[in-house]
């Protein structure tokens, strides 16, 4: 069995669902408005310095990338080679001093942060490996949260519920981050990251602090908004990461070898 396909039973038996069926996986991409291959996320030339004093980093030199929809791509390379560098400047968090970086057609990079802010907070989720969560604020109050600032009609608010029952946290609407596990914490990070049901997912060493099991089911999850028609990047040094991927990209140096 290769490896998506044992993912995705993975994300069958933890939900109890069914996989999804071609047409299932169809007319998910329909709901997002994307067309199977289409590009989603494209990344030309990104340069970013940093410099301290008389030291210059050269963190990112020359990266390209371009991310279609229905692919999950990991990006890996040692400690200091660009990975998360180059995931911020992809989420619009931080702005590359050279490239640029188009989301849906729309430039994203070298645009005034409220701008970028906008177009991240419709078309892109973004998971860190911790600090996903406000402690002050319920699972549910995240994700309505989110919606209002992504400029969201408000949906049904079972909708709130399915989201959680999708990561396995049906029954946590009400909690505070503080009460949760660190697997829970992982898969409502994920939830909210998802809570506009972004075009691209894209996720900084999601799984880092994450036992085994806990792990393979969050790479279930990808996997399953994958076989959604959406688009996954996932920077990480987990070998299980990378056999998940359909594709990675590897850093060295900050340039993609
Ligand atoms: N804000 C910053 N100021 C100065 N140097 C930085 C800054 N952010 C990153 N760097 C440097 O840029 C290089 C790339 O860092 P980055 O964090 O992107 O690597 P990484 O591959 O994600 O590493 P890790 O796997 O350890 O998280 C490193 O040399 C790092 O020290």
């Amino acid at each position: 069995m290769a490896h998506g396909e044992r993912l995705g039973a993975m994300a069958e038996v933890s939900r109890g669902e069914p996989a999804l069926s071609r047409r299932e996986a169809e007319s998910g991409r329909r709901e997002a408005g994307l067309s199977q291959g289409e590009p989603v996320l494209e990344a030309r030339s990104l340069y970013r310095f940093f410099r301290a004093g008389d030291e210059e980093t050269l963190a990112l030199q020359g990266v390209s990338l371009s991310l279609s929809a229905g692919e999950f791509v990991a990006v890996s390379g040692p400690s200091g080679s660009g990975k998360s560098t180059l995931l911020a400047c992809l989420a619009g968090l931080d702005d590359p001093d050279g490239g640029t970086v188009r989301i849906l057609g729309e430039r994203l990079s070298h645009r005034p942060e409220p701008e970028r802010a906008r177009l991240r907070s419709r078309r892109i989720g973004v998971l860190m490996q911790t600090g996903n969560l406000l402690a002050h604020l319920t699972l549910a109050q995240h994700i309505v949260l989110c919606r209002r600032l992504a400029g969201r009609p408000q949906r049904r608010r079972s909708s709130v519920k399915e989201l959680l029952a999708s990561v396995g946290l049906a029954d946590h609407e009400h909690a505070y981050p503080g009460r949760l596990s660190g697997g829970e914490a992982a898969r409502a990070g994920l939830a909210v990251a998802l809570a506009n049901d972004p075009a691209v997912l894209l996720a900084d060493e999601p799984t880092g602090e994450l036992d085994t099991a806990t792990e393979l089911q969050i790479l279930a999850l990808l996997e399953e908004r994958r076989s959604r028609g959406r688009a996954v990047l996932v920077a990480s040094h987990s070998p299980a990461v990378t056999a998940a991927a359909g594709r990675v990209l590897k850093l060295r140096d900050g340039k993609a070898i």
